[in-house]
């Protein structure tokens, strides 16, 4: 039986496209401005001592530690301490109706859905929590926060370490084999198998050969109680 499900956010319940083409150039024009006017500080200050020591370089510069953010940018890096300062610009941009946190239309009556029958809904994803709490808060649906039970983002470990999942069942209270993870990446999903989740890949645009999960196009597809193995 289905305790919790755990989603993912990019290419799960949200358009690649929004985050991409939206979010990501959103905060990369106002992230040199940003960083420079508040890295005195906090939160600045600490995310920035933090990503001296993600870098391995306790002195470097804010000059250079924002050359790094925008090579990570670059990479698309799921860097803790980027994934913070890109979550805090965001907010002004859903405080001021610049734009809504993007959702397939599939995803809002499905969670309803589970919620419903007695299911919790989780998050992770590498977007910080206080970015996911805003995307899921300034919706296209509106604010959705209510169905969920908590958050996780990569202080809990990245999206590809067995030890990730295995801390959020922890943290859930459930057993691993209860719990079912969605995501669209089939390494995110290996992983979250090897800790003994179930999982779905949601295949929201192209198909991805490389993967053995069972695929799925949309959450209406999903049957919590009827998941294949
Ligand atoms: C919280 S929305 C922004 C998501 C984000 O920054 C990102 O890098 C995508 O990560 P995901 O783990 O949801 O694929
Ligand atoms: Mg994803």
């Amino acid at each position: 039986m289905i305790r919790a499900i755990v989603t993912d956010i990019e290419g799960t319940t949200s358009d690649i496209r929004f985050v991409h083409n939206v979010l990501f150039p959103y905060a990369r024009e106002r992230l040199a401005a940003f960083v420079s006017a508040q890295q005195y500080a906090e939160p600045v200050n600490t995310i920035l001592d933090n990503l001296r020591e993600e870098i391995a370089q306790p002195q470097a510069s804010t000059h250079d530690l924002i050359a790094t953010l925008f090579a990570f940018m670059d990479e698309d890096r799921k860097s803790t301490a980027l994934k913070a300062l890109q979550g805090i610009i965001w907010q002004d941009g859903y405080v001021n109706g610049d734009f809504t946190g993007h959702l397939y239309p599939d995803v809002l009556p499905a969670l309803e859905k589970w919620k419903s029958q007695g299911i919790d809904l989780y998050v992770y994803s590498s977007g910080s929590v206080a970015a996911q709490k805003l995307l899921f808060g300034y919706s296209d649906e509106g604010d959705i926060t209510h169905l969920f039970s908590g958050y996780f983002d990569t202080h809990i470990g990245a999206k590809r370490d067995v030890q990730s999942y295995q801390t959020i069942a922890a943290q859930i209270g459930a057993a691993p084999s209860q719990i079912l993870f969605l995501s669209d990446i089939h390494q995110e999903l290996d992983a979250a198998e090897q800790a003994g989740f179930r999982t779905l890949q949601l295949i929201r645009g192209d198909e991805d050969g490389a993967s053995h999960h069972h695929q799925v196009h949309q959450f209406d597809d999903i049957n919590p109680e009827q998941i294949p193995s």
